[in-house]
């Protein structure tokens, strides 16, 4: 089974929703955290959540910014969560958005597509142009992995530059989505996706039904729901039938165990009743 048929059935069978380890060792209670070091007290959270959780979601991506901010046990905790998630047989996103001349993106390609921080799917930055991205075909035509390019982000920001009027009129980001898609269309399989996937953002909703159109064979990995407030009506849009993309929740999810007094001894459960919440409040304001 290729990765694309592996992401796609998680999806079907477990829903869309993909759990963002953005593991700050503030959300870990005091009880979970005193004697421990901090690789350990971050793993160990990691761990509740993905055991948790495993049933109820499609994938985790992991923010590797929370984890290099406590420098080598912060990296420590990083490679022990990703070797955990791909030992279980689950699947992993390393958000890493990375950028650089090509040189450069083939020693990214080969650290994050294998050894100590291996994982399944990173995120590229695009903004540097497809020399910048080509690199990593060698992996993902080779050794099956993927990548999520940002297309549209969530961030206010995106409007700075993604969103600029070309002399055409169109924004700036469609540039970008349509050479994506080009590569993407070489490597399509039969669930009629390819590894090249797109990041667009649930929070602006002005464009969404016109980027999954113009988009239709491209996986999406979306943020902005849960803590971001993305409207689930943006999210249902962008997910073609359910089966395209993953919607991505961090903080809403690693953190619900704060809204409950029982919540310190139950955090991975009310991880999982939020995956599941997520879930059903996107699927059913799609319906309506
Ligand atoms: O590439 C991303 O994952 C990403 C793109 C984007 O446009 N917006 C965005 O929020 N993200 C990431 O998605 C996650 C959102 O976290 P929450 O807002 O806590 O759900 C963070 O890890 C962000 O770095």
């Amino acid at each position: 089974m290729t990765l694309m048929e592996r992401l796609y059935n998680k999806v079907s069978q477990n829903g869309f929703v993909c759990v963002g380890l953005d593991t700050s060792i503030d959300y870990i209670p005091k009880t979970h955290k005193e004697n421990k070091s901090i690789d350990q007290a971050l793993f160990d959270f990691n761990r509740e959540i993905i055991d948790s959780t495993k049933d109820v979601c499609a994938i985790y991506k992991i923010q590797i910014a929370y984890y290099e901010s406590y420098g080598l046990l912060g990296m420590k905790a990083y490679s022990k969560t990703l070797s955990y998630i791909r030992k279980n047989n689950l699947l992993s996103i390393a958000d890493v958005k990375r950028s650089d001349i090509a040189q450069s993106a083939k020693q990214y390609a080969k650290a994050h597509f294998s050894g100590d921080f291996e994982a399944d799917f990173i995120t590229l930055n695009p903004y540097m142009g497809m020399d910048s991205i080509s690199p990593y075909l060698d992996f993902i035509e080779k050794k099956d992995k993927g990548v999520f390019v940002l297309l549209r982000t969530s961030n206010p920001g995106a409007s700075d530059f993604e969103c600029l009027k070309l002399k055409d009129n169109s924004e700036f980001f469609y540039t970008v989505g349509d050479k994506l898609k080009e590569l993407n269309n070489k490597l399509l399989d039969k669930t009629g996706y390819g590894p090249i996937g797109l990041v667009v953002g649930a929070t602006h909703k002005d464009e969404v039904e016109k980027i999954r159109k113009r988009y239709d064979n491209m996986f999406f990995l979306i943020p902005g729901f849960g803590a971001q407030m993305a409207e689930s009506m943006n999210v249902y849009k962008l997910l073609n039938n359910l089966n395209g993309g993953v919607v991505n929740s961090s903080r809403a999810i690693l953190k619900n165990y704060l809204n409950f007094d029982d919540g310190e001894d139950k955090i991975g459960y009310y991880a999982r009743l939020k995956c599941i919440e997520t879930r059903k409040e996107i699927e059913n304001n799609g319906r309506l």
